[in-house]
């Protein structure tokens, strides 16, 4: 085990990257901070011996409280980790509340050359029926066969394996909180045999990590019933770089929000609408109807595919350039 670094192996083993998150939580040992980095973590998993690993704390944080410091110190990491030639691939062991974010993140700024694969748990490690071990179990399978190279950045939750261009966290609370909605399933893991039902396409985008502190400001902003445009004001007043709008339905927006909308775009505020809906695509030409994806993109809107959190990422990257 090592603490944040790297240590030259000879032997072949998959690399376990300990985040923090519930995984982590170990109320009567620390009821304030994620308590369990990778000692105690492999320790639970000593059983399973197919495979063999290494681990690294990295840092240990609940995943809500994550800043773009924390991202770009697991990226830089899991490109040095890329190097190293006795690294079969690499499972992250994160936090839930923003796996879907994180790993989509990973992803994007790619390509990587070996798996990389999220996992954590819904259930803390004192609660009956701890669900952490097994998760991690199935991501080392995942991580260690040659069947995952080139599948793109991965999640594996309750014996299921999800794209992480795909993959939301649709639950609170539930063991099967994670899906892909349209997309359905990548794969699963079933004692011991990874299956794959499809492939993503290739990663091409080539996104560049943004420097430590220049991360683009981008804002995400809910359309509802009525809404005042608070929010679309505020985002003018503080000049930030994008605006991200989950609008009504195929991504519709009212017709008296218009001129504030139009406002941001000539301060040249990127602005981004995608649908609010739990599934499904934006609409490019179907509506004319003022607020509606014709007019929007007229005033200089892009219609984009959602969901707004994963879009606000993507706009991230895509302000801070490509390579
Ligand atoms: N299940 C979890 O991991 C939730 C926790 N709040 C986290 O994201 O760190």
């Amino acid at each position: 085990m090592t603490e944040g670094h790297l240590v030259a192996a000879l032997e072949e083993h998959v690399l376990i990257v300990f985040t923090g998150g519930t995984i982590s939580v170990s109320p009567s040992r620390d009821s304030n901070h994620p308590a369990l980095g990778g000692a105690q973590l492999a320790g639970e998993i000593s059983g399973f011996s197919e495979v063999p690993i290494q681990t690294v704390d990295l840092y240990r944080a609940m995943s809500e409280s994550l800043t773009f410091p924390h991202l770009h110190k697991l990226v830089t990491f899991l490109r040095q980790a890329m190097d190293q030639p006795a690294v079969r691939g690499v499972v992250v062991s994160h936090g839930t509340d923003t796996m879907d974010e994180v790993s989509y993140l990973v992803d994007l700024v790619g390509p990587w050359s070996k798996p990389i694969v999220f996992t954590g748990a819904m259930r803390h490690n004192e609660l009956v029926s701890a669900d952490g071990p097994a998760n991690l179990v199935n991501a080392i399978r995942v991580a260690d066969t040659s069947a995952s190279i080139g599948r793109g950045v991965m999640v594996v939750m309750n014996e299921e394996i999800h794209a992480a261009r795909y993959v939301v966290k649709g639950h609170s609370t539930n063991v099967s909180s994670f899906s892909s909605p349209g997309a359905g399933l990548m794969g699963s893991v079933v004692e011991e045999c990874v299956r794959y039902y499809w492939s993503v396409p290739p990663c091409t985008n080539s996104y560049r990590l943004p420097a430590l502190d220049s991360w683009p400001k981008v804002e995400l902003i809910r359309m509802t019933l009525g809404n005042s445009g608070l929010f679309l004001r505020a985002c003018l007043a503080e000049q930030v770089d994008g605006v991200v709008i989950e609008g009504f339905g195929a991504g519709h927006v009212p017709e008296f929000l218009l001129p504030d909308i139009q406002k941001l775009i000539d301060a040249g505020i990127r602005v981004w609408v995608v649908p609010r809906t739990a599934s499904g695509h934006p609409l490019y030409a179907t509506y004319g109807t003022p607020g509606s994806e014709i007019g929007l993109q007229s005033m200089g809107v892009q219609m984009e595919e959602g969901p707004g959190h994963k879009a606000r990422i993507r706009m991230m990257l895509e302000l801070a350039g490509k390579e």
